[in-house]
């Protein structure tokens, strides 16, 4: 079988090679594709790679009828509609680590750009203005408080680099522990803290709905008079209203944009302020960032061809390869546990009960229970559930999922018993692995059997 991949926004050429030496893959690259006609275009395809450019709205998802998995070649994802995509069964896939430091670097670029008036004084120049009056005024960086709000790995790789300028640094995050702050020199704070105390403020957390304008005239209210603002970040964190307002009124001396709430910003009203300077969404734009997140979004999309798992998933906990050696040969038995019960109770399930019993009641089990919910849904909704959606298509139908432990167990090293409750009936079945012999049905309601689970549905 042959896997189509469509990549629709520009990657790294070196970066993509894994899955052009892939031996059934094919790779297709149009990155000038309208919305409607990537709508089109998408229903051939397994996988789709993109940037922050292609929108992966809903309405695409929903006209993927081959579609596995995005792959996002970065770190944000709110381009991508993750319920859509965890709805339809799609999983998704970005590289977190790949371009850090070029986002990092950018943003002290854009730090010292800013308090140095250069692009300003460039644009000048380049008119043949020798100007040395009007780009006075610049200041220093040293010794000032750089406040950090989102402490993560772009957050903290800015930190370093600030410190190396002499700066004071002020973080807040809520994953932030003192015991980190202090590893990293910086001053542990809440957000209120950063506000208040700092000389620059410079933003690092991901666009979701609890960081939609967390920079925001409130927030602006409580900064220090002639503070800068930098957001390398995502547009949308910062209310763009707001920044305008506060650099109408002096409160902010000075703004460094790479991202805004419109992209493409061909027509941002903040340029109209000379105290503003910006990039085209360019944090990530550097040749080893793009080989590194081609390369790392390539892999994983290679791998979930070929293994079904995948390194770096976003709408799916990763489970680590050790826990998975000890958990994957319960995937089958699940499944099946799950699909017989369907032929035990035959009106709609209100409730699943797991019992996980002796050995298994060590692992991570989320995985498993994934799979008997998609024993247990399959056979009605078909083949597109899978182990991305089964959960969401169980709670989506009221259907009560609940996971309980217990280590002892008579008789076996392992048991794996699933109930379900309808309106009409209550029934369960268990099944363990023996060891050598593979899987077992073991027990029908109150009744002991040994059934080797096997057959479709
Ligand atoms: N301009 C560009 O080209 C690029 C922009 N980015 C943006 O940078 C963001 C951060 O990237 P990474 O550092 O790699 O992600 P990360 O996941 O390592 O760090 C994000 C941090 O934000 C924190 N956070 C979440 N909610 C918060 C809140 N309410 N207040 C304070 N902190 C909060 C998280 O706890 C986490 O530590 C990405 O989501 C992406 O949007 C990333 C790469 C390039
Ligand atoms: O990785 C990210 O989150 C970025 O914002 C980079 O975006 P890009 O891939 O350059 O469109």
């Amino acid at each position: 079988m042959t896997f189509k991949v469509l990549i629709s926004d520009p990657l790294s050429e070196d970066g993509i090679q894994p899955l052009r030496e892939a031996d059934n893959i094919q790779v297709d690259v149009d990155t000038e594709l309208s919305p409607d006609e990537l709508a089109e275009k998408i229903g051939d395809y397994d996988a789709l790679l993109v940037r922050s450019q292609t929108k992966v709205t809903k309405d695409i998802i929903s006209k993927a009828s081959k579609l596995k998995i995005i792959g996002r070649a970065g770190v944000g994802v709110d381009n991508i509609d993750l319920s859509a995509a965890t709805e339809y069964g799609v999983i998704v896939v970005n590289a977190p680590d790949g371009n850090t430091n070029s986002a990092a670097e950018h943003t002290i670029s854009m730090l010292m750009s800013l308090s140095r008036k250069i692009p300003q004084a460039f644009l000048a120049l380049k008119n043949g203005n020798w100007d040395r009056k009007t780009h006075v005024g610049g200041v220093e960086i040293n010794g000032k408080t750089l406040g950090i709000i989102g402490m993560g790995r772009i957050g903290s790789e800015v930190a370093f680099r600030a410190k190396g300028q002499r700066m004071n640094v002020i973080g807040y995050d809520p994953f932030l522990t003192k015991e980190r702050a202090d590893k990293l020199g910086v001053e542990y704070g809440t957000l209120d803290d950063v506000f208040t105390k700092s000389d620059f403020i410079t933003i690092h957390t991901p666009l979701l709905k609890e960081t939609k304008h967390i920079i925001n005239k409130e927030a602006f209210a409580k900064m220090k008079e002639g503070v800068r603002i930098i957001n390398c970040a995502r547009g949308g964190v910062l209310d763009e209203d707001a920044l305008y307002e506060a650099l109408k009124s002096g409160k902010v001396a000075g703004a460094a944009l790479d991202v805004y709430e419109e992209e493409p910003a061909v027509d941002n009203r903040l340029f109209d302020f000379p105290e503003v300077i910006g990039t085209p969404h360019l944090g990530a734009s550097t040749v080893e960032a793009q080989e590194n997140v081609a390369i790392d979004v390539s892999h994983d999309v290679v791998r979930y061809f070929t293994e079904g798992v995948a390194k770096n998933p976003v709408n799916l906990p990763s489970v680590p390869k050790e826990i998975m050696s000890k958990i994957e040969p319960y995937f089958y038995l699940s499944e099946k546990l799950g699909t017989f019960l369907t032929y035990l109770a035959t009106d709609a399930i209100e409730e699943i009960n797991i019992s996980y019993s002796g050995e298994l009641s060590e692992q991570e089990v989320a995985p498993i229970t994934r799979n008997t919910i998609k024993g247990l849904l399959k056979r009605h909704l078909g083949d597109h559930v899978n182990d991305v959606n089964a959960s969401y298509l169980a709670e989506k139908r009221g259907i009560q999922v609940n996971e309980n432990k217990t280590s002892a167990v008579k008789g076996f090293t392992n048991l794996l018993k699933v109930e379900v409750k309808t309106k009409e009936v209550t029934r369960s079945v268990a099944g363990t692995l023996l060891n050598g012999l593979g899987p077992r049905i073991v027990q029908v309601d109150a009744y002991s059997v040994d059934l080797v689970p096997e057959g479709g549905i």
